[in-house]
């Protein structure tokens, strides 16, 4: 063993005589076509490199892929050219040419255009006009030559990094990925051969990096073996084929790994255009976190499934089994030692994800506590077909599971999933939906017999479905796991067509119809809290997306401030922490996933300030709420936020957002104090909307439902998260009735006051609806369940100022009869005033009881000095017993109001 002697400067020396060689081990780097987009993206990446070879010249290897969808761009021209559009492969091949010339002249720097690479790009276009040519000629396109044609892509990527390491001072030489890689020589999805791998790197590369040459390797592709490669190329094929393969799309990764395993790597770093390995894939559910760490056999179950961001056999050669290890050990290839990490090249120094290699080892009856995450991603894999074979003659049967896998081997189709329910009278098998066409003869045919017998009924193909996986070594042992994830897939209405479980217990997939495959990520993500997981997200900065059910007066403000809060942040150049991407009224909506303009926002403000529906404007959609949110929730939005600025029952729409995977700001009482949103019959129902949502990861934030834009709930929650206790809460939470009582007061008769309020735009239409506690009741509601009391709307003592005769009239009628309450208003209130006191419509709330109604307070109260239309509320607490907290201050209007939804907003777009 080496034994690391720490050095003053705090690096690690090793004892010489410990070590096998002078030299440490190396480091590979792998850059992703997906980072590799330009000139100045390559020069980065030699930065890289350059910066962690460090000042000891630490021996490195370089992978690189082709350029950002240069492979993509390849394989459209092979194509075209197959299909006979010259002219579409030419211009195809022209405008990589193009690109090419440009990262070359600028990949250099300031030392000029490099001769030889132009060169090379010269000799490279003109090898792929003669490939198309050939194509076009044969009318086809052989596996071997589609291989040919896309070998140059990553050629001439790795061309432009030796030359970006050059301009740096960094000695780089290519090496041709032939020369190293050997396969097995499978065209489209080649696997190395370790041993024949290792004995060309001891050759070609160890030489290299012996003597601190960076060596940079194109990757994905691979050498055919020599005795295949006299057969690689058919006959009629073109005649410049080399004998190259590809490991499959994606396959750079496995380069890597296979160059670390042969060459004893230290370190193998997969450099990529995210973080590092997410819970999810960022342009599918943009809550997705980076994973700090998971074991390779979940990150290669990953990528089974379909997450894009790792090759499905890239850690194969860095986890080969004990009995291949001895095997391989012989044949000189060193035992696994790599660090594999999966780091964000735009951020070189970010930690990424770390993929740990070891076997997990436990003792035996050891226990431990279920892990937090149980389930660290959700992947999907979509371009699938489902296949079942039906029958009541296959149950007890045994074998037909394996019949129906060799028959699809034997076609060359590769399975995706299969399950056979428990009935044992269905098998449904998962295919690429490529392969549609050639399973149903492949299985008719290996099944003849049975389906003469009529044992086998029928063989149906469900076409464009797509298998959404939650994966996580975790989940092995905690029960409910698949419970929650179909409990989800519910929720979100998602319609589950077949179950799978592998057998390793790392994951479970659903198989579901191809559109539903994006709700059925997010709605799983959220199902296990993965936005939760600890390596930071997925983007930074921040951003929520708000989407405002409701364009009234406090909508459209709230649009206007949010616009603001957005030129604010260009002026101070950073990037808003909020964008307002959709809103609704009851009749339609207007939505741009990338954000509304505030121009656009200024003129849907007027338009609907004039009376008109958002339907009708431009860009407008016509529908119910539910349908807007629908049509919303299917974008992929940044965190979203829903915003209830509405004033009716909106429970069911709220618990639908919940389930999109919204989070909510609301200043709708309502559902809150009246909503039947509930999971549990017993529960009330705010608590339902909350729990609901708790459930899902979501927050529901709702300052601006007590006293607009005063901070109530956010003491009230200060309090308690500081540990205080709070024993009552006395609040005249309305404006209109603070007005009326102080106006009294002042001696005012009540008839004369009730018309000012309702002349001054204070009142609702009808001001009954405020006179009659209602409102005052709602917030009671709200504000006695957050200090725990668990009563609903029907619970709370509400005394009306409405008398019971006039409760019931037209509103111009009871108008006309307002004088008559005069005489007795003022009574009530001389007879308080005689007793030192004056009248106020108070909420009393405490863990115990939920009232409101009118009370004396002593001239002395702070009640007693309220004026206008402020609100109060006095906070009893344990540590606020002798002298109350008090809050008093405007508790209405569209600006207030907006202003309390505004910093809920901030909050939550700055909370996950
Ligand atoms: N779980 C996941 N974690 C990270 N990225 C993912 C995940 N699933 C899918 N992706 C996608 O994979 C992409 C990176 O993969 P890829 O383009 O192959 O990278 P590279 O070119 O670096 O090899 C990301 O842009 C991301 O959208
Ligand atoms: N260029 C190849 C190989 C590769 O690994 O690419 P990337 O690193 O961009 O996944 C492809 O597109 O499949």
């Amino acid at each position: 063993m080496t034994r690391g002697l720490p050095t003053p400067g705090g690096r690690v020396a090793f004892a010489p005589a410990l070590m096998p060689s002078a030299r440490p081990a190396p480091l590979v780097h792998k850059f992703g076509g997906a980072a590799l987009a330009d000139a100045d993206a390559v020069r980065h990446a030699a930065s890289i490199v350059a910066m962690l070879r460090t000042d000891d010249a630490l021996p490195t290897a370089v992978v690189v892929s082709a350029m950002h969808g240069v492979t993509d761009a390849l394989l459209d021209a092979s194509h075209r050219a197959t299909h006979g559009d010259a002219t579409g492969a030419r211009h195809a091949l022209d405008a990589l040419r193009r690109r090419h010339d440009e990262a070359a002249r600028r990949v250099a720097g300031d030392g000029g255009g490099d001769e030889s690479l132009s060169a090379v790009i010269d000799a490279t276009f003109g090898e792929l006009a003669g490939l198309l040519d050939g194509l076009a000629a044969l009318g086809d396109l052989p596996p071997s030559v589609a291989d040919a044609v896309l070998a140059r892509g990553e050629r001439l990527s790795a061309r432009l990094a030796v030359a970006a390491l050059a301009a740096i001072g960094v000695p780089a030489q290519y090496v041709d990925e032939c020369d190293v890689i050997q396969t097995d020589g499978r065209p489209g999805n080649a696997f190395p051969d370790l041993p024949r791998t290792a004995a060309a790197a001891r050759r070609v590369l160890a030489p290299l990096l012996a003597r601190g040459t960076v060596a940079v390797i194109p990757g994905f592709v691979g050498a055919v073996p020599a005795r295949t490669a006299a057969h690689a190329a058919p006959s009629d094929a073109p005649r410049r084929v080399a004998p190259v393969v590809t490991l499959g799309r994606g396959g750079s990764d496995l380069t890597a790994t296979t160059l670390a395993r042969v060459l004893g790597a230290r370190d193998v770093f997969l450099w990529k255009d995210v973080r590092g390995l997410l819970t999810a894939d960022p342009r599918v559910v943009p809550d997705a976190r980076v994973i700090p760490a998971l074991h390779a056999r979940e990150a290669s179950e990953l990528a089974y499934h379909g997450a894009k961001v790792l090759h499905p056999r890239a850690l194969v050669p860095l986890l080969a089994r004990s009995a291949q290890r001895d095997a391989h050990r012989e044949a000189g290839v060193p035992a696994p030692r790599a660090r594999v990490t999966v780091r964000p090249f735009a951020d070189p120094t970010a930690p990424g994800t770390t993929i740990v290699l070891a076997e997990e080892r436990r003792a035996p009856g050891a226990t431990s506590s279920p892990p937090r995450h149980p389930v660290k991603a959700v992947s999907a894999l979509g371009g699938q077909a489902l296949v079942t074979v039906r029958g009541t003659g296959m149950a007890g049967v045994p074998g037909i599971a394996a019949r129906a896998f060799g028959a699809l081997e034997r076609a060359g189709i590769s399975v995706a999933l299969i399950s056979q329910a428990s009935s044992e009278q269905s098998i449904c098998i998962g295919v690429p939906q490529s392969a549609t066409a050639a399973v149903e003869p492949a299985l008719r045919e290996a099944f003849a017999a049975e389906i003469a017998r009529g044992e086998i009924e029928g063989i149906d193909v469900e076409p464009d479905v797509a298998t959404v996986a939650v994966v996580g070594s975790g989940m092995a042992g905690v029960p409910g796991i698949a419970a929650r994830f179909f409990g989800a897939l519910a929720d979100a209405q998602v319609n589950v067509v077949a179950i799978a479980q592998g057998s390793s217990e790392l994951n479970i997939s659903a198989v579901v119809a191809g559109k539903d495959a994006a709700a059925a990520q997010r709605a799983a993500h959220a199902a296990f809290r993965l936005d939760r997981v600890g390596g930071g997200a997925a983007r930074a900065p921040q951003h929520a997306d708000v989407v405002l059910l409701g364009f009234g007066k406090v909508g459209r403000e709230l649009a206007r401030q949010i616009t603001q809060r957005q030129s604010a942040s260009r002026a101070d150049g950073t990037q808003s922490p909020v964008s307002l991407v959709g809103v609704v009224d009851s009749r339609g909506w207007v939505f741009d996933a990338a954000g509304l303009a505030p121009r656009r926002l200024a003129s849907l403000s007027k338009a609907k300030a004039e009376g008109r529906a958002l339907a009708e404007l431009p860009g407008g959609a016509e529908g119910a709420p539910d349908a807007a949110l629908a049509h919303i929730a299917a974008h992929a939005l940044s965190r979203p936020i829903l915003v209830d600025v509405t004033a009716g029952d909106t429970s069911a729409l709220l618990d639908a957002a919940v389930h999109h995977g919204m989070d909510l700001v609301l200043a709708n009482k309502k559902p809150l104090a009246e909503g039947r949103v509930t999971v549990d019959a017993a529960t009330a129902s705010a608590a339902g909307l909350v729990a609901t949502a708790a459930a899902r990861g979501r927050r529901v934030l709702h300052e601006a439902t007590v006293g607009a834009g005063l901070p109530v709930i956010d003491t009230v929650r200060k309090l308690q998260e500081s540990g205080d206790r709070i024993l009552h809460i006395q609040g005249c939470p309305s404006g209109t009735l603070g007005f009326l009582f102080a106006e009294l007061g002042r001696g005012r008769a009540f008839s004369d006051a009730l018309r000012d309020a309702m002349a001054r735009g204070y009142t609702e239409p009808d001001p009954r609806e405020d006179l009659s506690g209602q409102d005052v009741a709602r917030k009671a509601v709200i504000l006695a369940r957050l200090v725990g009391w668990k009563g609903t709307l029907d619970d709370v003592a509400v005394e009306s100022l409405v008398p019971p005769a006039l409760a019931a009239l037209p509103l111009q009628e009871f108008l006309a009869q307002l004088e008559s309450l005069d005489a007795p208003w003022a009574a009530r209130v001389a007879a308080a005033a005689a007793r030192g006191a004056v009248l106020r419509y108070r909420a009393d709330v405490s863990p115990k009881e939920a009232r409101v109604g009118i009370v004396e307070v002593d001239r002395a109260s702070p009640f007693a000095s309220l004026s206008g239309t402020d609100n109060q509320f006095v906070f009893t607490t344990r540590r606020y017993k002798e002298r109350p907290l008090v809050i008093t201050g405007p508790g209405a209007g569209p600006e207030v109001t907006a202003a309390g939804v505004l910093n809920d907003v901030l909050a939550l777009a700055g909370a996950r």
